[in-house]
């Protein structure tokens, strides 16, 4: 290998691809991003270090990353260690609780630990907190729906209420905070209910006024008619997804309703993207061409792959 060639790349090219972010870092300057680590995303070690890099590389190049994560599997795989059964209605665990002790103590004390230590590898920046923390969110009940018919599906919750202070009280100290979405009941704050994390990703990423939400998932994106690969979409309005939504799977449903509450709630867009790929955040903001399904308010008139944000934003909206 020539000596000027490092990782494949010749010195030219790697310039290259670092000028390609120049209108990117200038389009996120200051950019509040909230990013959702979905469970199935965190496969390996080597994948989970790559996502903590993103977000220092994004905290350090000026943007304000807010990471929310899931922690499904990880759930899962604690619930049949202690021996305890675990089934989903509707996309929603049911939760006895007994298995909502162990999904505040996998959320907050195992994932988020996790996620922060990696983080904080790099410096000491990152937080961890969850919803039942200065606030952050309130939750009221909920039912799942199986066949068109309400199903109980015991200690689970829908995020009705954000006060996004003690988030931005860390984001204006430079800090990353890192969110678990365990949620108080609105109506009984010493009862924690379970909620989805792609939803309350949504309801904070509102509340803080988001530039953008980002949802790593274990899928290349939302394909409109799933499995077949030639249906993978890279752009969808609020209105074409508000119309796609109920003929969905139940693993997509919660996460395309998620970004279509973000746009409709005026986050300017929301982003599905492949969590397997190592650097796919860094990837989606900072690249030309992003990567995944894309929410935004209305149909683009150009897609991201034709131009820069000096013609037109990743948004959709004219600059
Ligand atoms: N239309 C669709 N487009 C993409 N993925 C789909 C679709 N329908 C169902 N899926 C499934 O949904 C999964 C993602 O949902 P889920 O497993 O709940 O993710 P996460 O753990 O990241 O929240 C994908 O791995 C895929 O198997
Ligand atoms: C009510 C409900 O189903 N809560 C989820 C919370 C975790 C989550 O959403 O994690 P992922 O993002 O990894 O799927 C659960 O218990 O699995």
């Amino acid at each position: 290998m020539s000596s000027d060639i490092v990782n494949g790349l010749r010195p030219d090219q790697k310039a290259e691809v670092l000028i390609e972010a120049l209108p990117w870092l200038q389009e996120f300057s200051g950019a509040l991003v909230v990013v959702k680590y979905g469970g199935n995303a965190m496969i390996d070690a080597r994948l989970k270090a790559a996502f903590a890099q993103d977000m220092v590389f994004l905290r350090q190049v000026g943007l304000r990353p807010v990471v929310v994560h899931g922690g499904g599997p990880q759930i899962n795989a604690m619930l049949d260690r202690l021996g305890i059964a675990s089934e989903f209605k509707g996309g929603l665990r049911v939760t006895t609780p007994e298995a909502m002790e162990v999904v505040r103590m996998v959320l907050t004390g195992q994932v988020s630990r996790e996620l922060v230590g990696l983080i904080n590898a790099h410096g000491p920046v990152a937080v961890g907190l969850s919803g039942e923390d200065g606030g952050l969110f309130g939750a009221e009940r909920r039912h799942a729906v199986v066949d068109g018919e309400p199903v109980d599906v015991g200690l689970v919750g829908d995020v009705v209420q954000v006060d996004p202070r003690a988030v931005e009280d860390l984001l204006q100290a430079g800090r990353i905070p890192v969110v678990s979405t365990i949620a108080p009941d609105k109506d009984d704050p010493t009862q924690v209910l379970n909620v989805n994390a792609d939803t309350a990703a949504s309801a904070l990423a509102v509340a803080l006024g988001a530039k953008k939400l980002i949802v790593l998932t274990d899928v290349e994106g939302l394909y409109t008619a799933w499995p077949d690969k030639g249906s993978l979409v890279q752009r969808i309005s609020a209105p074409e997804l508000a119309e796609l939504l109920p003929s969905l799977e139940s693993g997509m449903v919660p996460k395309m309703e998620a970004c279509l509450r973000a746009v409709e709630g005026g986050v300017p867009a929301a982003t599905v993207i492949d969590g397997r790929q190592p650097h796919s955040a860094l990837l989606e903001v900072f690249t030309t061409q992003g990567n995944g399904t894309m929410v935004v308010p209305a149909p683009a008139e150009t897609t991201p792959a034709e131009t820069t944000p000096a013609e037109t934003t990743k948004e959709g909206v004219s600059a």
